[in-house]
């Protein structure tokens, strides 16, 4: 345990030197108005919809935070909401994960404007929001699909691998990976973990150090999605619905100590873990050159839209 610790602090210095200055005053950072990036808190009262159908056993989590279910605060703590919700429900067996965004994007990840210049006081508590986001999907009981009709970069990407089946649109415009270092900054290792999981160990180290953003069919070539369905066609709800009732068909015991086996390590390991991966993520996240490299993408953003 105490070689664990020193271990973590040898990896926050190190990070802390990666970036030049510490953050620790907003106004060192106000070099570039973004207005189109300044929203912060958001309602928490319409951003996902739960439709749980008794007599199939499956609930539908649908995302619909405009205008690209980026995931701020309050929409990780609105679609673990959900997810607890449809698991207290004991007809329930299983979860489908999709948007309903008219666009089809699945989720662009952590909302970027709680990431650049951040309110302090928000900050941890938006890291744990998203360690609880995780704990919930990863750990559920509940068999999960994600039905991903449009692109799901970093923590989109996070959704979808934390469910236990992941059906894509093979329009090649979506894309999904964890694109983390090109914006620059780096993947949770619990995150990063899950895609090691998944798509195997060179895979991953590989589209971590690029920054990947694989199209429908090469995240099936790596093992990323688990299914392709035809763009434009509508019957990825179906297939969905059919993958659903496959594994409610499986004793629901079984299925929940298998998940346990594979996950259960994982999950513990981050929850023992929280206070000092939260530290360690809000050390990162304020250094300078974090946010420099931040504010580069955001305005990248911006200009590509224009
Ligand atoms: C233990 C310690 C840990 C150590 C590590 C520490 C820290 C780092 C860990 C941080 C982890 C981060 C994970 C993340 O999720 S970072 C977010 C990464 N996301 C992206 O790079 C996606 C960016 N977006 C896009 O690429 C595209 O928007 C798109 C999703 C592909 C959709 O493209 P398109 O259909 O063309 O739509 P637009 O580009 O026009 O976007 C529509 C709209 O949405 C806004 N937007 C998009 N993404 C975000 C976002 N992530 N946050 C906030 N807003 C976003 C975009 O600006 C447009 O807005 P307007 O219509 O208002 O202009």
């Amino acid at each position: 345990m105490s070689v664990h610790v020193s271990q973590s602090a040898h990896k926050i210095q190190l990070w802390r030197r990666l970036g030049s200055v510490q953050y620790r005053d907003s106004s060192l950072l106000q070099r570039q108005h973004l207005s189109s990036f300044s929203s912060k808190a958001d309602r928490n009262d319409d951003l996902v919809t739960l439709e749980a159908s008794p007599d199939t056993g499956v609930a539908t989590l649908r995302m619909h935070r405009s205008p690209a279910n980026s995931l701020s605060m309050e929409m990780m703590q609105s679609i673990s909401g959900a997810i607890r919700k449809a698991e207290s429900d004991r007809k329930i067996q299983s979860l489908i994960l999709t948007s309903s965004l008219p666009s089809g994007i699945f989720s662009a990840g952590l909302e970027l404007t709680e990431l650049y210049q951040p309110d302090l006081a928000r900050l941890p508590k938006f890291w744990e929001s998203f360690q609880q986001l995780y704990l919930d999907l990863y750990g559920s009981r509940l068999s999960t699909i994600a039905s991903i009709g449009g692109p799901a970069p970093a923590a989109g990407c996070m959704l979808s691998l934390s469910c236990d089946y992941r059906i894509m649109t093979d329009n090649p415009k979506c894309t999904i990976g964890l694109n983390e270092s090109q914006l620059g900054i780096v993947a949770p290792p619990w995150l990063a973990q899950q895609y090691i999981d998944v798509i195997g160990n060179r895979n991953a180290e590989l589209a971590l150090l690029l920054g990947t953003l694989f199209t429908p069919q090469q995240a099936l070539t790596v093992g990323l999605v688990d299914e392709l369905v035809c763009s434009g066609d509508s019957s990825i709800d179906e297939m969905a619905q059919r993958k659903a009732a496959e594994f409610i068909r499986i004793p629901p015991k079984a299925r929940v100590a298998a998940k346990e086996l594979t996950r259960g390590t994982q999950i513990a390991k981050l929850s023992g873990n929280r206070e000092e991966d939260t530290e360690f993520f809000c050390s990162f996240v304020t250094t300078d050159t974090v946010q420099k490299t931040l504010g580069s993408y955001l305005e990248m953003l911006a200009k590509r839209k224009k």
